[in-house]
């Protein structure tokens, strides 16, 4: 039953994303942002940041050792003051939430924080676990999405992790069990091994970065095997304390594993691990089931996300709700922050403009995953672009680091750069990266593909620094089979 009403201009659910819609435009106007988890959402305080945050000391220490040697250089890893790397990254990042919702909830006029969950009980009136009602001319829903947990026994024990508390662990795990094989599966995997953790990581299927193009995603798991324990084929099963009873109050548990469904079935059937810290990262759930969407009659796609048009505006049978937003991975299947704040800027036009509708386009979308090495991909995949356009149809190059001038400078013999392009037209159709710095190599590949730059224009319209490690874009672009812009 609620116990009061208040009517707002605008309201956003979720202050992650959601937080960038309060422009100027809205002073002199009420603005409320609902959040019942910590203010500024994942990216900033559970996702992108902190992750990178790790990634780059764990990159400093995975460098030493066989690859400084093998250049001459004497590095040795002394081991990692974790308890000191978690306090800098979450001095520094718990500072910024704070300093957001003090600034969001105490200082400006216009606008106020509910630091509650919402759910709706109509299209624009949501009620809060406390019981008020809220209501708005404008609603946004930037609610994210969550870490989904496998329904097994045990999930629930306090040494089973999700990317929502493993990075606060009071100490560096002795034995890390990482369960999953994509984004926050690999990273963690190639952080916690760095840092020197013993990794042991257990994947469904055969490959880690399953979803990426088949040259990076085969060879990833191969290098990635290097590095720490891979193991492919399992699923977890059930987890309990283990069953030395000094160990499990040290909060050892053991870690059931099942043959995974549709997998190649070799040797044993059931497998046990122990460790003193699993991490399950199985995939993230869209938070549409914590808003009684149906109340509100929106529409929810089969993925589980809002259904949008590409204005943004969430749909009601089909057609736009008037003044009802979504962005951000409660309203895409990307769940890449890039994504969310593109939706986010079109979202913030329409807000103030409803007369000039704005849309999202989205694509390509680049990712990149900030293991070591690095992966990032952008548009088709070749398996993608076989099937979409014929064998006939593509050209497709594969150019090794190793074999341009600074790969080769570098020593490198793992990376490579994958490029699928359209063979009559030049039209560049994907792009696979996995390497030293893939991250930032993608780039050009993306601005080919959003401009409409051909393969041949884009190697041969601009000047290339030598001997930068770029040079394995430009030279996987050379090679392939596309008609010759007359640029030299
Ligand atoms: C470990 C990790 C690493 C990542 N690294 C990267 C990366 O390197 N690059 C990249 O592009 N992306 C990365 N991502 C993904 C990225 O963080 C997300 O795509 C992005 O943060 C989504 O933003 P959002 O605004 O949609 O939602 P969020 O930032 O999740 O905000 C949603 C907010 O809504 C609140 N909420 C939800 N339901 C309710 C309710 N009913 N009532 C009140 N409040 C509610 C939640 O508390 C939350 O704060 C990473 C994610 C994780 C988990
Ligand atoms: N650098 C980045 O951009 C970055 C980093 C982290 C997360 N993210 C975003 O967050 C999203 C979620 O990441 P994620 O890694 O949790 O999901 P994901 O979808 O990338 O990977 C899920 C993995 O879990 C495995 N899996 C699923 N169910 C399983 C089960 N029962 N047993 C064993 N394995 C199982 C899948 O095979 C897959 O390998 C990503 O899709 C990405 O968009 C991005």
């Amino acid at each position: 039953m609620a116990t009061s009403t208040e009517h707002h201009d605008l309201l956003i659910i979720g202050s992650g994303s959601g937080n960038s819609l309060v422009t100027e435009h809205w002073e002199g106007r009420s603005v409320a942002i609902a959040d019942s988890g910590v203010f500024g959402g994942t990216c900033l305080n559970v996702g992108c940041i902190p992750t990178k945050m790790y990634a780059y000391p764990a990159g400093l220490a995975a460098s030493a050792g066989a690859e400084s040697e093998r250049l001459g250089v004497g590095l040795e890893f002394t081991g990692a003051d974790f308890p000191a790397i978690r306090d800098r990254i979450f001095q520094r990042i718990d500072a910024i939430s704070e300093g957001g919702l003090r600034y969001r909830r105490d200082e400006l006029e216009h606008t106020s924080v509910i630091q509650e969950e919402v759910r709706f009980v109509g299209p624009r009136r949501v009620r809060t676990a406390s019981g008020r009602e809220v209501t708005a001319d404008q609603v946004v829903i930037a609610a994210g999405s969550r870490p989904t947990l496998p329904r097994i026994p045990g999930v629930d024990l306090p040494s089973v992790h999700t990317s929502d508390t493993v990075m606060r662990l009071p100490r560096l795990p002795r034995r890390l069990l990482v369960i999953g094989g994509g984004f926050i599966a690999c990273e963690f995997a190639s952080i916690f091994a760095a840092l020197g953790s013993e990794v042991i990581q257990v994947n469904r299927g055969h490959r880690l970065l399953k979803a990426h193009d088949l040259s990076v995603s085969t060879a990833f798991t191969e290098i990635a095997a290097r590095q720490w324990d891979v193991r492919t084929g399992w699923t977890p099963a059930g987890v309990e304390p283990a069953a030395d009873p000094d160990r499990a109050a040290q909060g050892w548990v053991r870690v059931r594993l099942d043959r995974a469904e549709g997998q190649e079935q070799t040797g044993t059937v059931e497998e046990v691990v122990e460790a003193d810290a699993v991490l399950m990262a199985i995939g993230r759930t869209p938070n549409t089931d914590r808003l009684d969407v149906d109340a509100a009659g929106l529409d929810v796609t089969e993925d589980g996300v809002l259904a949008t048009d590409r204005h943004q505006r969430v749909l009601s049978g089909g057609a736009p709700v008037e003044g009802v937003y979504a962005l951000g991975d409660v309203a895409n299947t990307w769940q890449l922050k890039h994504v969310a704040n593109h939706e986010a800027r079109v979202v913030a036009h329409n807000l103030e403009h409803p007369e000039d509708l704005r849309s999202a386009d989205l694509a390509p979308v680049p990712a990149a995953v900030f293991t070591r090495p690095q992966v990032a991909a952008v548009g088709l995949t070749v398996e993608q672009a076989l099937a979409e356009h014929g064998a006939d149809a593509i050209t497709v190059k594969t150019q090794a680091f190793g074999d341009v001038a600074y790969g080769w400078a570098m020593e490198d013999s793992e990376g490579l750069c994958t490029v699928v392009a359209e063979k009559a037209t030049g039209r560049i159709l994907g792009g696979h990266i996995l390497g030293h710095d893939a991250a930032n190599l993608i780039q050009p590949l993306v601005t080919g593909m959003a401009f409409g730059i051909d393969a041949h224009r884009l190697a041969r319209g601009q000047y290339w620094p030598h001997p930068a490690l770029t040079e394995v874009v430009e030279n996987a672009l050379l090679g392939l089979d596309v008609p010759d812009s007359g640029l030299l």
